[in-house]
């Protein structure tokens, strides 16, 4: 999605064997703006795009309702001008359009404090409906220059439209506002420039709306990806593509704790390449970069053993498996161990691992524990082994 500029691009592919200059057009990037509202987000999941368009309702909430308040002060400003003199009226007494003003100034300021969107939609239309009629819409067989007070009233959809998040209250919104330009020609025929003019009017406010919206809308999504990359960026491990120690601590004690709760089985296992310094010192530290990717690989392939894993730091990694019977899971650690050593054949490194199985009650991190005390045996043990904590 391109969020800047409105020109069209021109894309030019050129063949490097000849001078032949093909060229292909896109479509324009304000199209691509707009369409962005009725197009799936790309790579957004349902509960990324619900996020997003829960926040961007956050944000715009106030703001529309601010809008809504500005219309309203622009009706009791006509209505004061109309009071004066110094604006013909529509056709309205003057007490019915400062009542008007004073509703829709309460019905903006009710909206904003409103939860439930389905609940602040109507009173947002029945705003807008207000204020396009006492500002725009003349009662049947009244006459009155309209063309400045349509004007004056088309400014609001331009800036609701450019807000709105939600596409029914966009369809909502453009629905009413064609009505209220439906029912103005209808009644009092089209104004000075001919009904040609006033539908290119009615129309270029809508798409000016629109246009705005889309952009707003693709720079909301943009930022969103953005943030989700760093979020992403901030819990993984840069050399291996695991969790990092962020990443653990966010994840596995809520695993673990969901676990227990369900009564579900749980083990542990810390996993340490041996004797690692001295593979760096040996074979440099690139070639120790790759044996830790390599470890990386092979815990992220999950065909192994399934779980949470995560590089700690160093060439620690640390494994949480939910459901897997102890068995399977010290089956599972001796074959990734043994998949480990024959990929690190011509570098010999080998693997040493403490696992500790869940027992009842007990804690995440007395769990860890005793996989650490486990691994710190097997070290002592003569390492390329794994230990389970008694
Ligand atoms: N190549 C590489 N080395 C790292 C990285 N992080 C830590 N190290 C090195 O890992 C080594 C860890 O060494 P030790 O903690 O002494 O452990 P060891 O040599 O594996 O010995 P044992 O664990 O007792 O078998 C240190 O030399 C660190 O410099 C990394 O991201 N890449």
């Amino acid at each position: 999605m391109h969020a800047g500029g409105s020109r069209s691009r021109r894309v030019r592919a050129m063949n490097p064997k000849s001078s032949d200059h093909r060229v292909a057009w896109e479509a324009p990037a304000f199209a691509n703006d707009i369409l962005a509202f009725w197009r799936p987000r790309g790579t957004l999941s349902r509960a990324e795009r619900e996020e997003l368009l829960r926040a961007q309702v956050a944000a715009t909430r106030p703001v529309i309702s601010g809008v809504l308040c500005g219309g309203a002060v622009l009706l009791a400003l006509v209505g004061a001008l109309e009071a004066l003199g110094w604006v013909p009226g529509i056709g309205y007494p003057g007490w019915a359009v400062l009542l008007a003003a004073l509703a829709t100034g309460a019905g903006a300021l009710l909206m904003g404090r409103l939860r439930d969107w389905r609940a602040r939609l109507p009173l947002m239309l029945a705003c807008i409906a207000v204020l396009g009629v006492f500002l725009s819409l003349p009662p049947p067989g009244a006459s009155a220059p309209l063309t400045l007070r349509a004007g004056l009233f088309h400014l609001l959809p331009i800036a609701l439209l450019a807000l709105m998040a939600r596409r029914t209250a966009l369809a909502c919104t453009v629905a009413l506002v064609l009505a209220l330009a439906l029912l103005r020609a209808h009644w009092h025929g089209a104004p000075g420039g001919g009904p040609a003019l006033y539908w290119l009017y009615v129309l270029t406010t809508l798409a000016f709306g629109l246009l705005l919206g889309g952009y707003r809308v693709a720079f909301a999504v943009q930022m969103y990806r953005a943030r989700l990359r760093l979020r992403e960026q901030a819990i993984t491990d840069a050399l291996t593509g695991l969790l990092n120690r962020a990443g653990w601590n966010r994840e596995a004690p809520a695993r673990h704790a969901e676990a227990v709760r369900d009564g579900r089985g749980l083990s542990v296992a810390f996993l340490d390449v041996d004797r690692f310094k001295s593979i760096n010192d040996r074979h440099g530290h690139e070639a120790g970069d790759r044996v830790l990717q390599t470890l990386g690989t092979l815990l992220r392939g999950r065909e192994i053993l399934p779980g949470t894993c995560a590089r700690l730091g160093g060439e620690e990694f640390v494994l949480l498996a939910i459901d897997t019977p102890p068995v399977e899971f010290e089956a599972g650690i001796e074959r990734l161990r043994a998949r480990f050593r024959d990929a690190m054949l011509p570098l010999q490194a080998t693997l040493s691992a403490g696992i500790a199985h869940h027992r009842p009650g007990e804690t995440l991190a007395a769990q860890l524990r005793r996989a650490d005390a486990a691994l710190y045996r097997a070290k002592a043990a003569g390492r390329d082994r794994a230990l389970v904590s008694d």
